[in-house]
This record gives structure tokens, sequence and C-alpha cells, in this order.
């Protein structure tokens, strides 16, 4: 008998989700399967639900919704035999379609019952866990206007981005020490990544794999608004690295020091975080993840 528990974000997307109880005991056979449907109520409420799903002794633990929930849920499963399931029902699912997983749900569900295990990697910023990426300057800007915003759709995000713009000083000098090298810059955007999709099938890093055992980081100075504008548009193409600007590395850590400032705002796999602290450490975990891809 296989438990297996489903933690479902009812808001994620635009809370469109139709991943029933119904649904759910009609396609997973009683005599095989031992299910639990858990909703989460508020933001991490699905760690602790995932938390109480370790003691409870679930063996595949799937996260219904986007890059928040998966890593609300993943982060519990760190190094554990526990195995992740995904059905993406977030907005963007970046992380899922980096795995290939389908957003349909009969799909998503089928490749869950046929348990096709992969070990994958995790990233650490301090002592936080990312499955898709990280990043300072404007992507967390961006993640900040968006999270204000009361709606979570592909529209709220280009308008994220426009006040992002509009408001972004890059006024902080930042150190990055990288590969024995040390680079001060004004950053527009230092991203660090471990999968090849931001979600919409956006991507700085087309390049990152999940289990290369390494992080894909792209640092970008502050620079003039059109050459900004050009190098978003750059994106759209995958094209951006092409900017003698923009630098690309591959390494297992990064350290961060920012001057006169004692705190970072981030965005971890597309949620905001303030980082209180001067100085961050982002490192990869190799093999962090069992999860069926
Ligand atoms: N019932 C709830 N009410 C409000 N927020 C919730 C609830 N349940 C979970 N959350 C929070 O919703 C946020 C968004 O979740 P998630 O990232 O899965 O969806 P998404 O943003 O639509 O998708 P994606 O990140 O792929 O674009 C997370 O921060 C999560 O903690």
């Amino acid at each position: 008998m296989i438990n297996i528990h489903f933690i479902i974000n009812p808001i994620a997307g635009e809370g469109k989700n139709k991943i029933t109880k119904g649904f759910l005991l009609k396609h997973l056979e009683a005599d095989s399967y031992h299910v639990t449907i858990k909703h989460s109520e508020y933001k991490k409420h699905a760690i602790e639900l995932t938390q109480n799903s370790i003691a409870e002794k679930a063996s595949i633990i799937v996260a219904c919704g986007g890059d928040g929930t998966i890593n609300e849920v993943a982060s519990c499963l760190i190094n554990s035999s526990i195995i992740l399931g995904v059905i993406p029902t977030g907005s963007g699912n970046g992380l899922a379609s980096n795995l290939n997983i389908p957003k349909d749900i009969n799909k998503a569900l089928e490749l869950i019952k046929n348990q096709d295990v992969k070990s994958i990697d995790a990233g650490q910023i301090n002592n936080k866990i990312f499955f898709s990426n990280t990043g300072i300057g404007f992507d967390a800007q961006v993640v900040k206007h968006y999270e204000a915003s009361a709606q979570r759709k592909l529209s709220s995000y280009i308008k994220a981005c426009l006040k992002a713009l509009q408001s972004f000083k890059g006024k902080n000098k930042v150190v990055i020490t990288i590969n024995d090298q040390q680079i001060v810059t004004n950053p527009f955007l230092i991203f660090t990544s471990n999968s090849n999709e931001l979600g919409y099938k956006v991507s700085l890093t087309p390049k990152a794999s999940l289990q290369d055992g390494l992080l894909d980081v792209l640092v970008v100075p502050k620079m003039n608004l059109l050459k900004t504008l050009f190098f978003g548009v750059l994106i759209l193409f995958k094209k951006h690295h092409v900017l003698s600007q923009v630098k690309t590395y591959m390494t297992k850590r990064l350290t961060l020091s920012i001057q006169y400032q004692d705190f970072f705002e981030t965005q971890i796999d597309g949620e905001f975080y303030k980082i209180n602290s001067n100085t961050i450490h982002i490192s990869i975990i190799e093999k962090a993840l069992l999860v069926i891809a």
C-alpha cells in the first residue's frame, strides 16, 4: 500500500485548479493507495502540512501548486527518502516545466502513478532552500510588486516589471566572490539558478541543469534605460548573453556582500524575502531531492 499525500494550494495559478477528492480517489485505486488530501490555508502553511505528512509516514508527497508551493513542500524533503510528486497548478510553473511534468492534471497524475524517480540538486541561500532560482536586484523587486498585486497571472507580472523598472535604484555596490574571482558591481540583477526556466517558458539560464551539481549565475550591472529594455527584449529570444555587460558563470558556491546596508532584498523561487545580513552565501546541494518526473 502506497501512502500518498496531496498538499493543494487553492490559490495557486488563478485558483482554478480542478483537483478534488473525487478526482484523486477515482484515479488512485483503493487497494494500492492510501490517499490523504490537505489544503494550505495561508503562506508557509504547506511547510507545516508536509512536516505532519512526514510524521504520518507518507512515502510520496505531491505538491499541487506552483514554484512557491513546491518550495515549501520540497524544502522539508531534502536528503530524505520520501519522494516528491508535482501537479503543476501554479502561474509560471517553472520547475515543473524544466522537469517536463505536464500541466494537464490527468497526465501529471499518470506520471506520479508510474513513479519514475529522478534525483535533483537544490540550492541553498543562507539558511533557505531553493529548487528553481534566487536573485537580488530587479527580479526581487518584480516579485515584491507582484506579491502586492491581488492577482496571480502573467499580466500581473508584466505590471510588476514596469513598476520595478520605474522604481529601481541599484545604487548599492555588491562584491561577488565566485570561482576564486572577485567582482564588484552595481547590480541590475544577480540571478542564481538551479533550473533552466523562470516560468511562462522564459529563461535567464537556458543551459542550467537540475542534475549537473552546479549553479548557473547571471550577473547584469545597472545599465541605462534603453539598454535595460533591449536586455528585456533579448531575454524573450534567449539571446541576452550577447550583451557584453551580461556575464554568466557556473559554480558550486558564491558569496555576495553589500556595503552600507545590513540586509538584502531577494526572491527565492519566486517569493520575496528580506535577508537581514550584509552577506549571502549561496551553494548547491547535490542530489538533494527525489522527484517523480
Ligand atoms: N490558502 C492560501 N491563501 C493565501 N496564500 C496561500 C494559500 N496557500 C498557499 N499560499 C501561498 O501562495 C503563494 C503562491 O503559491 P505558488 O507559488 O504555488 O503559486 P503561483 O505563484 O501561482 O505559481 P508560480 O510560483 O509557479 O508562478 C505561496 O507563497 C504560498 O505560500
